[in-house]
């Protein structure tokens, strides 16, 4: 296929430029380079086997002094020549600063650089030689004039270009402050043109080594010219503890060595480095094709529908390198020119997969199609262009690079970076990262492996699939712990769970309960690990993303030009407002709450910072839940016990602990005891609550506290929490004249009361007891003791039993009403009752319930809109640019309002011409 080789090109007449050089001479040094060669070889440069060249077609370069084998270790520059963000921060006169203001790694290399460049003959520092040789232009973006800039509106390289601008800006708002508290350093003051040449140098020098991802300038290495068809980066030699560069080709000796700067668009090239690679000869090149949906398909509708459904549009932007095609591409085509579409179809265009036979075909034919259209646009233009562009070089005259991006805005309507890994890279300065702090390791300035490593851990900890699974395991795992019921005995579960057969839904049975730690699952090793898991994944995404966005939201952006005012407003609302004061809109502003910072006539404004912290908040709140929660499964206590009334317990007697590191509370050694029990009912009978009255009681038998429990109102003690939660029969008071238990005096006597539940044919919770009519008899197996049953369901009514197990009567404890049964008389006067206590100590509970209201007050918060305006003061005018990230219609609407609450200034008097100055 033409388009994935790059061999193609040939025919549009075009061949490798650069790599087929004819060897030049070896020069000899030449007398500007002394200082440089001098400088390194006295910080410990060894021998060379490459040379350098002033009169090379790209300006300086690096030549082979003898012939040079494929692959062979070229260069060899030790560790300790590497400038990094942290060699800079010591040699820096304002590293403390810097340091102190957390710079990033970027804006702490180009204050360096610009202050070494400034700083007065023989007052520099050791790398002022290397920083002197560094040239005074790269011809990258930052050093391009607004209507340079200009010639590239409407395309996605002046995205690029903007980006890499604001960056810089924002990196230049960002120190200014922190440099303006510098004393007495070695220099004059720093400008923004002096930090402008700083950036501008790092983004056509800077390196980082893909093994150890570490950023540096590399003296002696940053001679290497790039060439698109090089395959061969710099990195670090971890045997040699130097920077390497193996050679993707053998050279002969005179020939300039290359390497590549990363796979680039032609677009990256001009923005970064100030110059592009000859027309066609770039095979990284890219641009964005567009492939729609067809309107005169028949399945039009059908597929439109299906795509909607699949979350996507009708129309998909692809960036489309010469050499590849993403296989999305062609599932996007084949879905197009399908006549079969389904719902697999268009939500799979995104998955990977391969086609086969004629739908294959039909998609790359379809592809070829639009692809021949976008380069039939492309070649035609590059045609004019191609005589300039091929004598470009890294000087470029201003009328050059007018062309050049003139080439890039025109051939490339939207030219989209689709590669990894660039060795070279402006990637880190656009993305603002984080200055990286060395903890040692290999190299003088490298970041560790460990580093390394841990940043990836941190990057795939925060993926949002990651959190949503672990969330969802989570969530699956509690609902089977609220199903199954939790920390019963192993009977229990044998009894409710039976295998063999019955099965609880065909596979549930006590074993399965036992094995997968069912019976105790959120104690369990495993569903404490996954909380880990997700408390990990919460704090990486709190740490990489969250407050990152809330560093930059905290920025003072201010707008330098009417342009970058309404760029900021993105999609906003934006105005220019005639004979206005940029002051008087600040006054407005900060009547309406909005935090107003003015700098000349720019001015920047927020409100709602708060916003961009809530999520924070909502993390930090989920962490402590998910703290409190694990420190009360590992350090609580819980038991359950039944007192009759009148008895008591020591606490610590039913508590036990629920991991080896749960230590019990000092009041665990206090004493509780039931006053009473007691069974409330309604007027229909059924019952209304249970009733336990309890004191608490220290060694000596003081009263600590007394308090009546009943279900959801438990009684809390130094720690410990006891919950009405069960009850149960202890002993029936009775009086029963010719019982022989009858005491002679006539008083009524206790009889205990057994639990009749799972006894044959019985359910639930029914008691009884026996009141026998004779003495025991001397031979218990052969004859059955003589007397009367009762049986009790409730407090209410007991049922009384003949010898004979016939029915003899009801009747209701306390009532004093007799019953005669076989001839013996039965007064039933009371039911003890036992009350049935669950006690628990969990020290994570204040945590928990602090991690909630915190959960309330940070999802409240969360939803607060972070709104910001720009405006600028050009002559009368006011132009205005505001966003915000929720509620944009209403943001729109008030930010009106506040726009036509200014003021009108009266326009400045011109003041009249006499007749004399006329004629004058
Ligand atoms: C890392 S430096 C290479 C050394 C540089 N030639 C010098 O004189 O310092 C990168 C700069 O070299 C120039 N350069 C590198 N490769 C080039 C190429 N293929 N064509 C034109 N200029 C190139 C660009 O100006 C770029 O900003």
């Amino acid at each position: 296929m033409a388009f994935t080789n790059i061999t193609s090109l040939s025919r549009f007449g075009i061949s490798w430029p650069g790599r087929t050089e004819a060897p030049r001479p070896i020069p000899a040094v030449e007398q500007v380079d002394r200082p440089l060669l001098e400088w390194l070889s006295y910080r410990g440069l060894p021998p060379q086997k490459v040379t350098l060249s002033h009169t090379l077609r790209e300006g300086r370069g690096l030549l082979a002094t003898q012939y040079l084998r494929k692959h062979e270790k070229l260069l060899n520059i030790p560790g300790h020549l590497l400038l990094t963000a942290d060699v800079a921060l010591q040699k820096s006169a304002y590293g403390k600063l810097l340091e102190r203001a957390e710079v990033p790694a970027w804006s702490v290399l180009a204050t360096f650089l610009a202050e070494t460049r400034c700083q007065p003959e023989g007052a520099k520092n050791e790398w002022g030689v290397y920083v002197d040789a560094l040239p005074m232009r790269s011809g990258g973006v930052l050093e391009w004039s607004p209507e340079e800039v200009g010639l590239l509106q409407g395309t996605a390289a002046m995205k690029a270009a903007q980006r890499i601008m604001l960056s810089f800006e924002l990196s230049f708002v960002e120190l200014e402050p922190v440099l303006e508290k510098a004393v007495g350093a070695a220099c004059r003051p720093l400008t923004m043109d002096d930090l402008r040449w700083g950036f501008s140098m790092l983004l056509s020098r800077l390196v980082r080594l893909p093994s150890t991802d570490m950023e540096a300038l590399i003296p002696w290495a940053d001679m290497l010219n790039h060439d698109p068809s090089a395959d061969c980066f710099l990195d670090w030699d971890a045997p040699s503890s130097s920077v390497v560069l193996p050679p993707d080709r053998n050279y002969q000796a005179g020939e300039q060595v290359y390497m590549s700067y990363g796979q680039k668009s032609d677009s990256e090239m001009l923005l970064s480095y100030g110059f592009a690679p000859a027309a066609l000869s770039n095979p990284h090149n890219a641009c964005s094709l567009r492939l729609s949906l067809r309107e005169d398909d028949p399945l039009f509708s059908v597929k439109r529908d299906l795509l909607l459904e699949a979350d996507k549009d009708g129309y998909m932007d692809f960036p489309l390198r010469l050499d590849a095609l993403p296989q999305n591409l062609l599932n996007f085509a084949d879905f197009i020119t399908t006549s079969t579409p389904d719902k697999r179809k268009a939500s799979a265009i995104d998955q990977g997969g391969s086609l086969e036979g004629s739908e294959k075909k039909a998609a790359i034919d379809l592809v070829m199609e639009q692809c021949k259209a976008a380069l039939a646009s492309i070649s035609g233009t590059l045609e004019g262009d191609q005589e300039a562009l091929n004598k470009n070089d890294n000087r470029l005259s201003r009328k050059k690079k007018r062309k050049l991006a003139q080439f890039v805005a025109r051939a490339q309507p939207k030219t989209v970076p689709i590669q990894e890994a660039p060795p070279l890279s402006q990637e880190s300065f656009s993305n603002r990262a984080p200055r990286s702090r060395n903890n040692g390791g290999p190299g003088p300035s490298g970041p560790s492996p460990l580093k390394v490593a841990w940043n990836r851990v941190l990057r795939q900890l925060s993926s949002l699939p990651l959190a949503i699974g672990e969330l969802a395991v989570i969530a699956v795992l509690s609902a089977i712990g609220t199903v199954i019921e939790q920390n019963k005995s192993l009977s229990f579960y044998m009894r409710n769970y039976p295998d063999g057969p019955d099965k609880v839904i065909g596979f549930v049975d006590w074993q399965l309960i036992k094995t997968m730690q069912w019976d105790h699952i959120y104690s369990a090793n495993y569903f404490l690990a996954l909380m880990a898991l997700l408390a990990a994944s919460l704090a990486a995404c709190t740490s990489t993303r969250q407050w990152p966005m809330v560093r930059v939201a905290r920025r003072w952006r201010f707008a330098q030009t009417p342009e970058r005012v309404y760029t900021m407003a993105k999609e906003g609302t934006a105005a220019a407002l005639p004979n206005a004061d940029v002051r008087v809109m600040g006054q407005v502003l900060q009547g309406s709450g909005y935090q107003v910072f003015l700098k000349g006539g720019s001015l920047y404004a927020f409100k709602g910072l708060a916003g961009k912290l809530g999520p924070i908040g909502v993390h930090a709140a989920m962490l402590l839940i998910m703290a409190g929660v694990t420190y009360g499964c590992l350090a609580g206590l819980k038991g359950t016990v039944m007192v009759p009334e009148g008895g008591d317990f020591i606490f610590a007697q039913a508590l036990s602990p629920r991991s080896p590191i749960a230590r019990p509370p000092s009041g665990a050694y206090d004493m509780l005891h039931v006053n009473s029990f007691d069974v409330k009912y309604r007027d229909d009978g059924s019952v209304d609550q249970f009733v336990s009255d309890l004191s608490v009681l220290d060694g000596q038998g003081r009263e600590l506290m007394r308090k009546s429990i009943s279900v959801n109102d438990p009684l809390r003690y130094q720690g410990i929490t006891a919950y009405q939660t069960d009850y149960s029969m202890a002993a029936l008071t009775v009086r029963a004249p010719g019982s022989p238990l009858q005491p002679a005096d006539g008083s009524p006597f206790n009889l205990p009361m057994a639990s009749l539940d799972g006894k044959p044919g019985i359910k639930g919770k029914v008691w009884a007891t026996f009141v026998p009519m004779e003495p025991p008899p001397a031979d218990r197996k052969a004859s059955k003791p003589r007397g009367v049953s009762i049986v009790a369901r409730d407090f209410q009514t007991v049922a009384l039993y003949k010898t004979d197990g016939s029915f003899a009567g009801i009747r209701r404890p306390g009532s004093n009403k007799p019953i005669e049964v076989d001839g013996m008389t039965v007064i039933v006067d009371d039911i003890v009752g036992s009350t049935g206590l669950e006690l628990k100590v969990d020290p994570g509970v204040p945590y928990v319930y602090a991690g909630f209201a915190g959960l309330m007050i940070t999802t409240l918060v969360s939803y607060l809109s972070h709104s910001q305006v720009w405006a600028l003061q050009e002559g009368p005018l006011v132009h205005v640019g505001g966003r915000s990230n929720r509620a944009t219609v209403t943001f729109a609407l008030e930010l009106n309002d506040l726009m036509n609450s200014i003021p009108e200034q009266p326009p400045a008097v011109v003041p009249e011409r006499t007749a004399a100055e006329v004629e004058g």
